[in-house]
């Protein structure tokens, strides 16, 4: 009998790397003109929509039950209001339909509809099947076609990131990281990761060129080599909440910043001991695709994943993880004293 989520398992492994062939291939060429600003001032790009397009695309054909909650959505390319954005359109779609050819080495069915050419129409229609709410019940794909696009357009880190969510549980993730070093000590050497994680059967990683997967255990950390992972950017995870913990913790090696859940990655193959995320009081909420790869994979690796508080993250409360009480992601041990420490922080800081 086939292990549990073995299509989902191939369709994603099969998406995940097409986007990110196209993603790489985007960076070289992106113009400012392909960039939009969206409301929350958060920037999306062209090859954030194309990639949304073809993962969007896979899946409605190899599971056209499934709802999808992804983070863009077409309504800038529908109704473009300037040249540049008519521009914006005919790339997505141009790129879509260059990253939906055919391989002639890929372990892929024709059902899943690869090789057939789309409308703009049918592609927007793909990226706008990610508009879904969500919710405690039920199978749903949570989509992040480039997280990081800050990452993404500086160079730096970015991930794009597939999960299925079955009755608010993550079954599987699969994150591809086109610019991470495939050996963290050596940055000049092999880029691009991929990492798969499946409730119940382990993690993997391997490159994005071989099919050969790894397994992956979070490695022992001794206290004296903590170091912690958490975001460049410091809007998005309080950088002076890291700096009290890491004093509380002993942690003397300067915080391993990068953009996107490629810090979840780094977590898993022992590059950095814990990935602390918290909330910075700007009362943003945590977004489901942002996270749910992510978890699978530390939990998988032999990890530990939870809020700031020690709850578990709720994955079926619709696009959200319901009000922010940060991440805290490490090796068991790890994340215990981690919690303690936060602990402790937090009741210095409310003595103040
Ligand atoms: N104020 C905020 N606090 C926390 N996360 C935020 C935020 N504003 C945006 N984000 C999220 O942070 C993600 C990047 O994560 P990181 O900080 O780990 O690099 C962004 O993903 P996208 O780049 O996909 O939009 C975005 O969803
Ligand atoms: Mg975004
Ligand atoms: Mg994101
Ligand atoms: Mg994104």
């Amino acid at each position: 009998m086939a292990a549990a989520f073995a299509l989902e398992k191939q369709v994603a492994i099969s998406a995940v790397l097409r986007a990110c062939r196209l993603t790489s291939s985007v960076f070289t060429k992106l113009v400012t003109s392909e960039t939009v600003t969206k409301n929350d001032k958060s920037p999306v790009t062209v090859a954030d929509y194309a990639a949304q397009a073809v993962i969007n695309s896979i899946l409605l054909r190899a599971f056209p039950g499934d709802p999808i909650v992804g983070e863009e959505d077409a309504k800038v390319l529908r109704a473009p209001e300037t040249e540049a954005q008519k521009g914006l359109r005919a790339h997505v779609v141009a790129l879509a339909n260059e990253a939906l050819k055919p391989s002639p080495t890929a372990d892929e069915r024709a059902e899943w509809g690869i090789g057939a050419e789309r409308t703009a129409d049918e592609l927007l229609d793909a990226i706008d099947r990610g508009m879904y709410e969500g919710g405690p019940r039920g199978r749903m794909w949570a989509l992040d076609p480039i997280d990081g696009t800050k990452g993404f357009l500086r160079g730096g880190q970015y991930a794009v990131c597939l999960a299925l969510i079955v009755d608010s549980v993550v079954q599987l993730g699969v994150m591809g990281c086109p610019n991470l070093p495939v050996d963290w000590e050596k940055p000049e050497g092999e880029k691009g990761c991929l990492f798969v994680a499946v409730r119940g059967q382990g993690a993997a990683t391997r490159t994005l060129t071989s099919p050969t997967l790894h397994p992956l255990h979070l490695p022992p950390v001794p206290p004296s080599s903590y170091q912690l992972l958490e975001s460049l950017e410091a809007l998005h995870s309080s950088h002076s909440f890291s700096a009290l913990f890491s004093q509380k913790l002993g942690i003397t090696r300067p915080p391993l910043r990068m953009d996107s859940q490629a810090k979840y990655c780094a977590l898993a193959r022992g590059d950095g001991a814990i990935y602390l995320r918290m909330p910075t009081g700007v009362g943003y909420r945590e977004k489901i695709w942002d996270h749910a790869s992510g978890s699978v994979l530390v939990t998988e690796a032999g990890g530990a994943i939870t809020d700031s508080r020690g709850l578990p993250l709720d994955f079926g409360l619709g696009r959200t993880l319901g009000e922010n009480f940060g991440i805290v992601a490490a090796n068991k041990q790890v994340h215990a004293r981690a919690i303690q420490a936060i602990k402790e922080v937090k009741e210095e800081e409310a003595k103040l």
